[in-house]
This record gives C-alpha cells, sequence and structure tokens, in this order.
C-alpha cells in the first residue's frame, strides 16, 4: 500500500497494491495495521455507499464536534472527482483544499480527516464507497455550498445536478462568521 501526502495533516491518498492475473484482480481494500502504521489511528465505525450519475455533485458535507467523521472513500464503479476542504481553526492550512480522481481502474483511496469538508464530482457514472470514524449523526450536520467564490474548487464538470439540501448551504465566510460568533457564544 502506498502513501501519499498531500501537503494537509491527515489527508493522504492511499494506492493498494493491487495484483492482477488472468482472471482479473485482486486487492486488500481496507486493513486496519496498515492503515495504524501509514497514522491513520481512528477507527472505523459506519461503511456507507451511493451511486451517482455522471454530472453529480454532493457535497461540501461535514458532522461537526463530537460526531466529526474521518472518512476512507473509494469508488468501485466510475471516476470521480473527490474534494477536501481543511475547517481545522488551528490548521497551517485552513480553507485550503485539495481534489484527487478516484478511480475503479487505480482501486486509489482518500482518507479525509475529522475537521474536514467533503464531496466530489461524478466524472462518470460512479459507487461510491466510504468507511466512517464516526456514526451518522443528523442534528450534527454541516455544509459549504459547492461553488463557494472563496474556495474556487473546479469541480471539472458544468451546471451539475445537485440535491436542494446542497443548494442552499452556507459560504465559506458565512459559515466562518457563524462558528467564529459560536465560538465566542
Ligand atoms: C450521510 C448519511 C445519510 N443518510 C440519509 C439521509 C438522507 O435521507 C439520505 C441521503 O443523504 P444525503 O443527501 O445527505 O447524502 P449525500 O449527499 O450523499 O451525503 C454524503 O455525501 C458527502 C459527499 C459526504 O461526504 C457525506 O458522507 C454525506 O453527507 O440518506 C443516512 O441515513 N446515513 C448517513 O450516513
Amino acid at each position: 500500500m502506498e502513501i501519499i501526502k498531500t501537503g494537509i495533516k491527515g489527508l493522504v491518498e492511499i494506492k493498494p497494491k493491487v495484483f492482477g492475473d488472468e482472471r482479473g484482480c485482486f486487492f486488500e481494500s481496507f486493513r486496519e495495521d496498515a492503515l495504524k502504521s501509514a497514522g491513520i489511528s481512528e477507527h472505523f465505525v459506519q461503511d456507507n455507499q451511493s451511486f451517482s450519475r455522471k454530472g453529480v455533485v454532493r457535497g461540501l458535507h461535514f458532522q461537526q464536534g463530537e460526531h466529526a467523521q474521518g472518512k476512507l472513500v473509494r469508488v468501485t464503479e466510475g471516476k470521480v472527482l473527490d474534494v477536501a476542504v481543511d475547517l481545522r481553526p488551528e490548521s497551517p492550512t485552513f480553507g485550503q483544499h485539495r481534489s484527487v480522481v478516484l478511480d475503479s481502474k487505480s482501486h486509489n483511496m482518500l482518507y479525509v480527516p475529522p475537521g474536514m469538508a467533503h464531496g466530489f464530482a461524478t466524472l462518470e457514472d460512479a459507487v461510491f464507497l466510504y468507511k466512517c470514524t464516526a456514526y451518522y449523526n443528523k442534528e450534527s450536520e454541516g455544509g459549504i455550498l459547492w461553488n463557494d467564490q472563496d474556495l474556487c474548487i473546479d469541480w471539472r464538470i458544468e451546471n451539475p445536478v445537485i440535491s436542494e439540501k446542497d443548494a442552499v448551504l452556507p459560504t465559506f465566510a458565512q459559515w466562518v462568521a457563524n462558528n467564529t460568533q459560536n465560538s465566542r457564544a
């Protein structure tokens, strides 16, 4: 398993060793000990799966506080542009994002640590799988508008299909202002 750092603390791309032969291929898609040796010490408690047609953006989402989730994300069919945004106020890369293409041919994955917003754009129809380090908690859900002008994320698709919920998420500036107020309260 190859670990590729992204320049944002805790956000790493993972490339498993793939064994190919005339039947097809095999790879270990999850090993707790290998992740621990890569510095990913969180314990995973929930698996999620979604299917999205080409031209969809889901995100930018996160759970806040004690329900913040680390996510080990990959696609088993298709190709996505996966995006993570650093929302950790103490981080030197606060407000920065990284984008990584995940596809079902290279079987690469991305570990998004707690404290980051996450989203993806489907470059092809895609089945998206992810392991989470905390259970779903609707009350703690937060989000930032996918096309926020300050974050300036290049999703590589035009006029994506997005959910009604995602269309009305706050901008990054609104989220920062709201969280600054909350932390003063
Ligand atoms: C995330 C989640 C959702 N749900 C229910 C809530 C809704 O009734 C339905 C669809 O939820 P939502 O529209 O929030 O699904 P996505 O837009 O794919 O959201 C996810 O996609 C982005 C990219 C993420 O990183 C998050 O993991 C997650 O927010 O599933 C559950 O029952 N359990 C869950 O863990």
